[in-house]
């Protein structure tokens, strides 16, 4: 095994040398059709795309030419192992084009959407995209009627037109996964933890977090029915929550309807989007505002380049993917970042989380290709979510000049505590439930007819939410979530929530935090930035549990730093709750879906 092993440290060299090129033309492709979604760019893609799919597949049967599994190297076995599993990449051309193609497709549609006839339009002929004008809508009106227009019609012109296409992509997904050696592609999604027992793993910690949820549930329903009186029937009387009432498209994260379930209302909130629009606050400011907190901590600051070409802000003279992501051209030196950034709070803190996906990228971005990766996808979600736990602080918000006027007393705490659980506890049960349905497709167990109903099915069941209007068996609700057709896993979001109190424990213990840890801001803490700076510089060169333990001191994903953070909200929520029903029914109220 020796001899061959020192023949296979010379070939990994090379085949990363030539990645760096070939990955890096497909992410040039890729950003192009991206951030201008023509014909030309789409064939472009497409072509890159197929061209690094021949090299992966060319290097992975190379890569399982060697024994690796009985190298000395252990660190060198973990990278053939990486180079091997080349996903899609190992169908035949036909096929690999086909599902590039149907995917370019769906995000097409899904990026250049637009809701019409919207009620008291003169013009029935003006059209609303997605961003930001339905989100807008979801996020600040109260009018029943506008919020189910918009709520309906994004659906209407979204998901509803793509159950075909994701049948037969979720097919080629499934043959790759086979011809790789797995059951399907949930069994290979899963296989990136590296644990034989992470599905079981996951239903653990939600079946911990779900009594906080309930008890959150319980308390904005009854707010929900105070604020919309005026609709109280058409609350289904199984105890679900109407889907468009959330404050967002996807009843994801609540923060919207802060105002409504402020626990004490006559005190300040802590969403600062107003005085950030009366300070003038633009998108440059709040990424400069990021990166001085990454850079406070000792961390690496954003690149000329990452200045030069990130995409900061929506064109207005040609059709983009909106929805933000970070993107590493894994030449070691272009970063960027592409958004449609409005000026508010949760702009500030989602550009806190793309700017994570790229510190990340600065910290491993001299390790070879096939480490530059999170030690799991919940921890590339997790980075910049860690950071925006302190940034959100009203210590923090207070020390930039953003919270004039905050009275920091038991009040104030369970406001700022509120705040923090309409975006982290809601979003629990959201971020669980998409994987559980996609896991389903994959498996076989849920076939295109019953597409609909199981997504129903599982967000009546676990997120107590029903649709405002019924649904038909053959839309296709899913679609209508950015990461459906864009075939981006979602259970590393669920994942993501649980680490990043856990990281955000730890660096506020090594930043000698002394406050309750939700009052906690490591701003300016070297020793803070070293602890996620270390677990960052790893990348993906070894199993996730050693990083975890480096930093944390425990292998284990647990929920326990989120409970401790959230223990003074729930003791509340109890009390407000004392009497009233908690809960809602296992099955969808009727109507939901309709014949
Ligand atoms: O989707 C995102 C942010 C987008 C992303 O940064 O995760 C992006 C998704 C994506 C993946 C692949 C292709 C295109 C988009 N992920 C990345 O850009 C990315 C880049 C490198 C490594 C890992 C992820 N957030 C989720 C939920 C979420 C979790 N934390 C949040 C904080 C603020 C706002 C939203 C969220 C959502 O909007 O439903
Ligand atoms: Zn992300």
């Amino acid at each position: 095994a020796l001899a061959n092993e020192e023949e296979a440290r010379q070939w990994a060299e090379e085949y990363n040398a030539e990645a760096q090129v070939v990955w890096y033309d497909n992410v040039v492709a890729s950003w192009n059709y991206n951030t201008n979604l023509t014909d030309y760019n789409q064939d472009e893609s497409l072509k890159y795309s197929a061209i690094k799919a021949a090299f992966d597949r060319e290097s992975g049967l190379t890569a399982s030419s060697y024994d690796y599994e009985n190298f000395e190297d252990q660190l060198l076995a973990r990278q053939f192992r990486k180079i091997a599993d080349i996903g899609e990449a190992v169908l035949s051309e036909e096929d690999f084009n086909r599902q590039s193609e149907l995917r370019a497709e769906m995000q097409r549609i899904y990026s250049t959407a637009e809701a019409c006839n919207k009620p008291g339009d003169d013009d029935p002929d003006k059209c609303y995209p997605l961003d930001p004008d339905l989100e807008q809508i979801m996020a600040t009106s109260t009018d029943w009627d506008e919020l189910k227009w918009a709520w309906e019609s994004w659906r209407d012109v979204s998901g509803r037109l793509m159950p075909d296409m994701y049948e037969e992509y979720a097919g080629l997904l499934n043959k790759a996964a086979d011809m790789n050696g797995y059951d399907d592609n949930g069994d290979y999604w899963r296989s990136w933890y590296e644990m034989e027992t992470f599905a079981e793993e996951c239903e653990r910690i939600w079946q911990q977090l779900r009594p906080l949820y309930e008890q959150l549930h319980a308390y904005v329903l009854r707010k929900l029915k105070e604020v919309h009186a005026d609709h109280i029937d058409e609350f289904p009387f199984t105890g679900h929550i109407p889907a468009h009432l959330l404050g967002n498209m996807w009843s994801q994260s609540w923060g919207n309807i802060e105002e409504f379930v402020r626990p004490a209302p006559e005190k300040p909130g802590l969403d600062v989007t107003e005085e950030m629009i009366r300070q003038g606050y633009t998108p440059l400011k709040m990424f400069e505002l990021s990166e001085e907190f990454f850079t406070s901590l000792g961390l690496i600051p954003m690149t000329e380049k990452f200045w030069d070409d990130t995409m900061m802000v929506k064109p207005d003279d040609r059709d983009v993917v909106c929805h933000a992501s970070a993107w590493d051209f894994y030449n070691q030196e272009d970063f960027r970042i592409k958004q449609c950034t409005e000026v508010s709070m949760s702009w500030l803190i989602t550009t806190h989380h793309e700017m994570g996906h790229v510190e990340y990228f600065l910290q491993y971005k001299d390790l070879p290709v096939q480490y530059r990766d999170g030690g799991n996808p919940g921890f590339h979600e997790a980075i910049g979510d860690v950071l925006a736990l302190s940034v959100s602080t009203p210590e923090h918000l207070e020390e930039i000049g953003l919270l004039p006027d905050f009275e920091d007393d038991p009040d104030g705490d369970l406001n700022f505590l509120m705040n923090q659980a309409l975006a982290k506890i809601a979003f629990i049960p959201f971020g669980y439930l998409i994987d559980q349905w996609r896991w389903n497709v994959f498996s076989g167990e849920t076939q295109k007819e019953d597409y609909n109903t199981d997504w129903w099915e599982m967000r009546c069941r676990y997120q107590g939410v029903a649709p405002p209007v019924g649904r038909l068996a053959t839309d296709f609700d899913a679609g209508a979530k950015y990461h459906v057709p864009a075939n981006t896993p979602y259970i590393r979001y669920f994942i993501s929530h649980i680490l990043q109190f856990q990281f955000h424990k730890a660096m506020c213990d090594a930043a000698g935090n002394t406050n309750p840890l939700h009052r906690c801001d490591v701003y300016r803490s070297e020793e803070a930035g070293t602890a996620i700076g270390d677990l960052m510089k790893l990348g993906s060169s070894v199993h996730w549990e050693e990083a975890l333990e480096a930093m944390t001191g425990t292998t284990e994903m647990s929920a326990e730093p989120l409970v401790e953070y959230f223990g003074p909200l729930l003791e509340w929520l109890e009390e407000q709750n004392a009497g009233e029903t908690i809960g809602w029914s296992n099955e969808c109220p009727e109507g939901t879906i309709v014949p």
